[in-house]
């Protein structure tokens, strides 16, 4: 597998998956169990937030912590290497940094998703953290941008705007689109809704990597 690039490791040309691609997750990194892991995780993070243990719990997690950390350290590879954000097969890319994404339906250019933010992403208040909402956008348009064969490239200047407050734990609705190409420059929008409410709007500009830049 070293030295095949990720599109040939994983059989699909972009990182956002298209339906009905075949991919066998135990030819990939992780394996078949990556995602039960990084679903277990996201739920750890949720479920932590969200707690006042008592004094002996904390200090066993602390532990039991502690111990993955020492053992983790034996299988460290190169970031091109690791399946954490290399997933595509998986929501959120196999990792546990941005929110449960699950594309709905795509064309050439707009890409509809419903996303849940959990309680780890709060702010405070009940309301998501405003920079996990930017992280949503940076996320899902970033990936977007690079589909249909355009060449990989990086956000430059993201803007949001924060419409209504955000909600945790709702299934909410996320409508991306491409709003002009043009040279190396793409804008791309973006627009969170729960229900009816418009939550964040987001208007982001990336730059497509020269060839030295990759
Ligand atoms: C491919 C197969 C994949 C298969 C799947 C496998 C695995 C999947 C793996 C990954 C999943 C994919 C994606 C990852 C997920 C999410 C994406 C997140 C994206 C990011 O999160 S990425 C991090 C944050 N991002 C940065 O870390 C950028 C730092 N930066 C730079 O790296 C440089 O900036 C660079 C190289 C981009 C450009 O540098 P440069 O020197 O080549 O270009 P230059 O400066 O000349 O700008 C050119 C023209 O853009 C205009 N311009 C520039 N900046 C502007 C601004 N802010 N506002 C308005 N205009 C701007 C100039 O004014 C000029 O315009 P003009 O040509 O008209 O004069």
């Amino acid at each position: 597998m070293v030295g095949l690039s990720w599109a040939e490791r994983i059989g699909v040309p972009e990182s956002f998956a298209l339906a009905g691609l075949e991919m066998d997750p135990a030819r990939l990194p992780g394996g078949t169990g990556w995602g039960e892991l990084a679903g277990e995780l996201r739920g750890y993070l949720d479920a932590l937030v969200g707690v006042d243990p008592p004094a002996d719990l904390v200090s066993e997690m602390a532990e039991q912590l502690r111990s993955w950390r020492e053992r983790l350290a034996a299988a460290r590879v190169p970031e091109r290497d690791q399946p954490w954000g290399h997933r595509v097969d998986l929501p959120a890319r196999g990792q546990a940094l941005a929110p449960h994404v699950e594309m709905l339906d795509r064309g050439d250019d707009w890409l509809e998703a419903t996303v849940v933010f959990g309680r780890f992403h709060l702010g405070g208040h009940d309301a998501v953290h405003g920079g996990a909402v930017a992280l949503l956008f940076d996320e899902v348009l970033g990936r977007f941008s690079d589909t249909h064969g355009r060449p990989a490239a990086r956000t430059v200047s993201l803007d949001v705007a924060f419409r209504a407050v955000t909600p945790p734990e709702r299934e909410l609705r996320l409508r991306v689109w491409f709003e002009r190409e043009h040279g190396r420059k793409r804008q791309l929008h973006g627009e969170l809704r729960d229900g009816d409410v418009v939550c964040a709007e987001a208007r982001a500009l990336f730059i497509v990597l020269r060839p030295d830049q990759g």
